[in-house]
């Protein structure tokens, strides 16, 4: 099934996150599909659009990172993803809070379901995707670039 990728980049700040999907990495034979970059992902992402090659050049994006950034993500995102491509967050639901009275959640879930929030009301009204918010998981948001 991912005989046709052409390459993959993952960003981390933690050499270990990436290290431990790797036998699943190798088991799948894609490892020397994979440049893996430990780094900042905002600093990464900066990068790759400093090459004008790389804009609009990706078919498909997916982000679990800190939630606080995601929007910061997002327009990064937009350049790099191809018209038609797909981007996805992950944790859009966080654990259910996004629905909850504020009053009910716990304090240490509260500021990722305040940037959770934001992010999912700023994305319903971004004319840039469409979006799809699937319930699994923790919440996934599907975009799909227009
Ligand atoms: C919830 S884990 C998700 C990892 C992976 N997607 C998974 O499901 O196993 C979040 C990851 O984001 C990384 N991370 C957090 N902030 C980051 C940042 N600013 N830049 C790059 N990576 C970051 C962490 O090191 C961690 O590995």
């Amino acid at each position: 099934m991912c005989a046709n990728i052409m390459q993959i980049i993952a960003i981390d700040l933690d050499r270990d996150a990436y290290e431990m999907g790797l036998p699943i990495i190798k088991k799948a034979n894609i490892e020397h599909k994979i440049n893996f970059i430990q780094s900042s992902a905002l600093s990464a992402l900066d990068e790759l659009l400093n090459e004008n090659d790389n804009r609009g050049s990706s078919d498909f994006a997916f982000i679990d990172t800190d939630k606080v950034s995601y929007q910061k993500y997002h327009e990064r995102m937009l350049e790099l993803v191809k018209v038609g491509g797909i981007i996805v967050y992950d944790n859009t639901l966080w654990f259910g809070t996004v629905a909850m009275p504020e009053e009910c959640v716990k304090e240490t879930m509260k500021p990722n379901r305040q940037h959770i929030i934001e992010f999912n009301k700023f994305l319903a009204a971004d004319t840039r995707v469409q979006i799809s918010q699937v319930p699994i998981g923790d919440g996934i948001t599907i975009c799909w670039r227009l």
